[in-house]
């Protein structure tokens, strides 16, 4: 049942008794829109995000019985780190969706050697234009200060991050606090997504998630929220 909208109908609420409950839901419902993706174009583009949230998710996804093998799976963003780093998200998804029938998914990094993080998001810019847009799912996370995907209140250029209207595909970002540079998935790109899933987990992320909705300067989410021309699926466990 939805709770009250956000920005009138900017999301969908969906709440889970639980972590397993919430990956089963989520992974059945990312299996469908794929499976609809192939059947009316022959192919399905899966953005997924990392951090901690995802792993449960993508692991019962990993088991979906549908044709993997027209599915390519690429990441909302990434940290500049090799994908052997314990913060890589491409490692993320290589020890918990690339297993069993997803086995068989191209995919497509974001993290490669180059001069520098502006290097690296030009190439993967360039690289990344041969995917077959528009993404038709793309999963997101939310941190306790309202960013998402590499989103972050304090990144140099935020303004650019956000743009509806950019062309671009990835963006390099530096944020105090991110930890390390990152390349990032554009809200433009985002927001064309066939499905939009937003999966945060425990009641921090609730709260921050209900201070988004409150007045006073708009977070990231809220921006990403705002801009879609769909409503985010909201998906919650305690
Ligand atoms: O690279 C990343 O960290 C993610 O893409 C990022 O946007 C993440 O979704 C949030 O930071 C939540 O991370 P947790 O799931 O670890 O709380």
């Amino acid at each position: 049942m939805a709770r009250e909208q956000l920005n009138s109908a900017s999301y969908n609420w969906n709440a889970f008794p639980d972590r397993s409950q919430l990956a089963s839901a989520l992974a059945g419902r990312v299996a469908d829109a794929l499976t609809k993706a192939i059947t009316g174009r022959g192919t399905a583009l899966l953005a997924v995000s990392g951090g901690t949230t995802p792993a449960k998710f993508l692991a019962a996804l990993s088991a979906a019985p549908i044709a993997w093998d027209k599915v390519i799976v690429t990441l909302v963003d990434e940290r500049f780190v090799p994908a052997s780093s314990p913060r890589s998200n491409a490692g993320l998804v290589a020890a918990n969706l690339l297993q069993n029938a997803a086995k068989a998914a191209r995919f497509v990094p974001l993290y490669h050697e180059a001069v520098g993080i502006e290097d690296a998001a030009a190439s993967d810019d360039a690289a990344l234009r041969s995917l077959p847009w528009p993404l038709d799912v793309v999963i997101l996370g939310m941190g306790p200060d309202g960013h998402t995907a590499s989103f972050f209140p304090d990144a140099d250029d935020l303004p650019k991050l956000l743009d509806p209207a950019s062309d671009r595909i990835i963006l390099p970002v530096h944020a105090a606090s991110a930890g390390e540079p990152r390349l990032t998935l554009t809200l433009a790109r985002i927001i064309d997504a066939g499905f939009i899933a937003l999966h945060i987990e425990g009641e921090d992320k609730r709260t921050a998630f209900d201070g988004a909705a409150a007045p006073g300067p708009r977070k990231p989410i809220r921006v990403v929220l705002d801009a879609s021309p769909k409503p985010v699926e909201v998906f919650w466990a305690p």
